[in-house]
């Protein structure tokens, strides 16, 4: 499969896992060694976060397994079904930004992957209504992106992300700019969609809370260059809501978590 220096392929001999990284390594044309050797392997239709200091390397990993970066060493195996519409190769992509075009509509905004793809125009435009639909904008696919507010915006990205159907959701600090209650309501419809659509899901967070509220599965990264140092499994009852919020296996699970974390602010800083 692919090595130093190339793009992951369509992979079809992994059977149980989304996503495989062996040893994944990234140095930059500017000399900054952000990443590994990580090995993180996901399993399909997991939910996982990665948390981890700030500048460890948790996007430059996202990029490597979205293509969009290529890994300085290691191997990296993306399992996606074949035939899926360009762009996007069966992952979408959610940034903390929104990034919407201000001069169209929501819906042409949501329209976009697709349109980029070549899909007919009646059939995008009911996939995206779809996925407004999914993520509870039905009625404002007609609205312009400043007549919403911020979580409505974050909505819309998600939306996007999910109009081609894709099989691994990359999920790059998608709400750390909103407020706590927006932010609660968007893990809560998050965790919803993903229940529905179970997709593979690897979700950025700085938030310990968030992290464990949200995924099965937290991964805890060492300071730069990004390695793993904690694998954290969450174990409950599904599906989690206020209960799980506020029990306490929850505070147990945030407290794990974040002495995992420890050793990144405790030490020197690296930053
Ligand atoms: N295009 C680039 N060229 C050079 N260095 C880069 C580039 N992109 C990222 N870096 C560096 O690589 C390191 C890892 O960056 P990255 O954005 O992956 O970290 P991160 O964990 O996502 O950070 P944060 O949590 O602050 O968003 C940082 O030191 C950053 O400055």
């Amino acid at each position: 499969m692919s090595s130093a220096k190339t793009s992951p392929v369509v992979e079809t001999g992994l059977t149980h896992l989304a996503v495989s990284l062996r040893g994944v390594t990234k140095v930059y044309d500017n000399g900054v060694i952000a990443l590994g050797p990580l090995d993180l392997a996901v399993r399909k239709g997991e939910f996982i976060s990665l948390l981890g200091p700030s500048g460890c390397g948790k996007s430059t990993a996202l990029r490597i397994i979205a293509e969009l970066s290529a890994p300085s060493s290691g191997t990296v195996r993306v399992a996606r079904h074949e035939g899926v519409p360009q762009p996007g190769h069966g992952i979408g992509f959610v940034f903390q930004e929104p990034t919407l075009m201000p001069w169209t509509s929501v819906r042409e905004n949501v329209r976009l992957p697709l349109k980029l793809a070549g899909l007919p125009k009646a059939e995008a435009r009911a996939r995206a209504d779809e996925a407004l639909a999914s993520v509870g904008l039905a009625d404002f696919a007609e609205a312009y992106p400043r007549e919403l507010s911020g979580g409505m915006k974050m909505r819309v990205s998600l939306a996007r992300a999910l109009v081609t159907d894709p099989d691994i959701l990359l999920m790059d600090e998608p709400f750390a700019a909103l407020d706590e209650i927006t932010r609660f309501r968007l893990n809560n419809d998050l965790l919803a969609l993903w229940r529905s659509l179970r997709k593979t899901v690897i979700f950025v967070t700085h938030s310990v809370f968030e992290s464990v509220y949200l995924s099965q599965r937290v991964v805890v990264m060492t300071a730069r260059p990004g390695r793993i140092q904690a694998d954290i499994r969450i174990e409950t009852v599904e599906p989690r809501g206020e209960e799980f919020r506020t029990s306490a296996a929850y505070s147990d699970y945030c407290r794990k978590v974040s002495a995992a974390l420890a050793p990144s602010y405790s030490g020197q800083s690296t930053l």
